[in-house]
């Protein structure tokens, strides 16, 4: 037997006798879990137990376990409890945990405390949206290490107070013999060394899914009448509030709930985070991207979609080829005007020339006249004709028919909550989809966004896809991922002169932005191609923290394949982020900025190249101005570590 083995036996027996001395005629069930549970604080799990039982009048709970997965109330009975009962136990955990202060001014959030049940094992483990139901030889799904998330300092903190707080329950402890008592007292000797790699940072678990501050616990909870918008800069856990409002509105609900977003690589990536945060809702919130969504849907309408890129690429080429000696006197950037039609024709659903006259073209600096507007018409109506003579579609084609496909037949079974994320980068179209979609009533439709974080160029107001919000916005201002210098380094990306809250009123802006945690380091290079391989191999080799916990993030393809091409002469393995579900898997993570989209890493790499600052043109105006909310983007990916090289040498190769 391994020594850690016979240690484990060991506690298993004191536990087993210490919950035999203090509690006569408890049930096989109930002695069985409890003395489960009484050994794990052996290793730093707090157990605090009903005094009353055996007796038990089914409506508290049992015991209530503390540790690094946060707070559970635990209720041992083979019979689950009804929808009321349960609502009810869960109602006074969080009546007596919820507001526990922890560090940062935040507290222990209510969405953070949860109901398990466990029973003998009859029916196997079962999610049921209210509470996380296990059950005797499930019990270590409980102590999965991807769940842990708290350190020993806050696991103390909770309990101290809990200990306070609770009536009617006593703590029961187990302790090694031969371990040092402030060691044995808090974690086991894998999760010590853990503490430890990650005391050099200080911050190595994910607190948000325990901690909120008051505004975002507000915000969580809140009851709103119709459509919701969380908006404010960087980092100030506008996901996190999202997702902790998610699991609130699936425990007042019993529908599907839906998690999308423009970005492909950011849902899975929510979505380990939110299997971490709600265990007890597998499967009934859905994570995908906007696009797959819609596809899906069509699909299972049997609507035909043909979104083709090369179709689609061929189409703009001979549109353009006809129409460019009138449209480049005005511009002479093909981009600018691929953008035009991207973004302001198709991605506001225009489809008449009155119609494009009769708009305002936000976020686009050169102004058109009426005549000018005809000649990008002609463009339009060019492309649009090749796609349908060659029964094409673009994505943007893809987005308007399944609005149609809605409208035409509503979902049989409503989503009970949608929570679009990053909506800056949604077209109005994919907008109006969502409304249609959620429609507009009580808690349905929450949309998260900052407007200076929009990496797509062209902009639209809320109230252009008849979202109405009115009294329904939320700013947050405090941030909580970066630590200071990283943010005082990101906020000279910050040249933004007014924010708009999504809607036209005034947001707040990354400099105004409260800074959570102190310290941070930031490092610059600056060089030609020539020594690009020696700078980010030697950054990557010197990165203060984790490898699979960083990110490398550039601007343009090009570059994207320059760098991994000497990351690969290097050896050092990477993952695309594309790729990337949020688990840990020893690689650097890489992709552009638009991948990187709101996401976060302990140390993040950033590739800028002076190529693409171009100066001149009013396009390139509005594309430096772009470049520079990008830039802001990926600055704020970092958390406590941020490497900015600067590539400004014409490329030979
Ligand atoms: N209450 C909290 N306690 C601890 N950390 C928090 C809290 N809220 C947010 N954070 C930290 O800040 C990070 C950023 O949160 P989140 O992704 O929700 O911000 P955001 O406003 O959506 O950012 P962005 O707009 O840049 O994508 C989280 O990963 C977490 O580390």
């Amino acid at each position: 037997m391994s020594k850690s083995e016979h240690a484990r036996r060991r506690l298993e027996t004191q536990a087993r006798q210490l919950i035999e001395s203090t509690f006569t005629g408890l049930d096989s069930l109930h002695r069985n879990v409890l003395t489960g549970l009484l050994s794990r604080t052996g290793a730093g799990w707090r157990l605090l137990v009903k005094t009353a039982l055996p007796s038990d009048d089914g409506r508290s709970a049992d015991a209530f376990l503390i540790g690094r997965t946060g707070v559970l109330a635990l209720l041992i009975t083979d019979k689950g409890p009804d929808g009321e009962t349960a609502n009810q136990i869960l109602r006074q955990a969080k009546e007596r945990f919820a507001g526990i202060p922890g560090p940062q001014g935040r507290s222990l959030a209510e969405s953070a405390i949860h109901l398990v049940v466990i029973g003998s094992g009859a029916g196997g483990p079962r999610q049921d949206g209210v509470y996380w139901s296990l059950t005797e030889s499930s019990l270590d799904r409980i102590f999965r290490r991807d769940a842990l998330h708290l350190d020993g300092r806050l696991v103390a903190r909770i309990a101290e107070q809990a200990e306070r707080r609770l009536h009617g329950y006593r703590p029961l402890a187990v302790r090694q013999p031969d371990r040092a008592p402030e060691a044995a007292g808090l974690l086991d000797a894998g999760e010590l060394i853990e503490d430890q790699l990650g005391a050099a940072q200080r911050r190595p678990f994910d607190s948000w899914l325990t901690f909120l501050h008051p505004q975002q616990n507000a915000i969580v909870k809140r009851d709103y009448s119709g459509p919701a918008r969380i908006s404010g800069p960087a980092g100030t856990g506008k996901t996190v509030v999202a997702l902790h409002r998610l699991r609130h509105l699936a425990r007042l609900s019993t529908g599907p709930l839906l998690y999308t977003t423009y970005v492909r690589s950011l849902p899975p990536v929510i979505k380990t985070s939110f299997d971490r945060l709600a265990p007890e809702l597998d499967g009934r919130a859905e994570f995908t991207n906007l696009h797959a969504w819609v596809r899906r849907f069509l699909t299972e309408r049997e609507v035909r979609v043909n979104v083709d890129r090369a179709q689609i690429e061929n189409a703009f080429s001979f549109a353009w080829i006809a129409h460019r000696d009138r449209l480049q006197s005005i511009e002479p950037n093909v981009d600018y005007w691929r953008t035009e039609l991207d973004r302001v024709i198709k991605g506001r659903g225009i489809t008449t020339l009155d119609g494009y006259l009769a708009i305002t073209r936000r976020g686009r600096i050169l102004p058109l006249n009426a005549s000018q507007k005809e000649l990008v018409w002609g463009l339009y109506e060019h492309y649009q004709r090749s796609l349908t003579k060659n029964g094409a579609h673009d994505h943007y084609d893809l987005i308007e028919l399944g609005r149609a496909e809605l409208v035409r037949q509503p979902l049989e079974t409503p989503y009970a909550a949608v929570v679009v994320d990053e909506v800056q980068d949604i077209p109005l179209c994919g907008l109006r989809l969502l409304r249609e979609l959620a429609g507009d009533g009580p808690n349905k439709l929450l949309l998260v966004g900052d407007g200076q974080q929009q990496v797509y160029p062209g902009g639209w107001r809320l109230s252009d896809a008849g979202i109405p919000i009115q009294g329904r916005g939320e700013i947050l201002k405090v941030n909580y991922r970066n630590r200071a210098e990283v943010l005082t380094f990101a906020r000279r990306f910050d040249a933004t002169n007014r924010v708009d809250d999504l809607d036209g009123a005034d947001g707040v802006a990354l400099r105004a932005a409260e800074s959570a945690s102190a310290g941070g380091t930031t490092a610059t290079w600056r060089g030609g191609s020539r020594d690009l391989p020696d700078a980010l191999v030697g950054a990557v080799r010197g990165l203060p923290v984790r490898r699979d916990h960083s990110a490398l993030i550039v601007f343009q393809h090009k570059d994207l394949d320059r760098c991994l091409a000497i990351l690969r002469a290097a050896g050092i393995p990477t993952l695309a982020l594309d790729k990337y579900t949020g688990e840990t898997d020893g690689k650097l993570k890489v992709g552009t900025v638009h991948r990187a989209k709101g996401l976060d890493f302990e140390a993040v790499l950033v590739l800028e190249n002076t190529q693409e600052n171009g100066a001149g043109t009013q396009a390139e105006e509005e594309r430096r101005e772009l470049r520079g909310r990008q830039h802001l983007v990926a600055a704020t990916r970092a958390r406590d570590f941020l490497w900015w090289g600067v590539l400004d040498e014409p490329t030979t190769e």
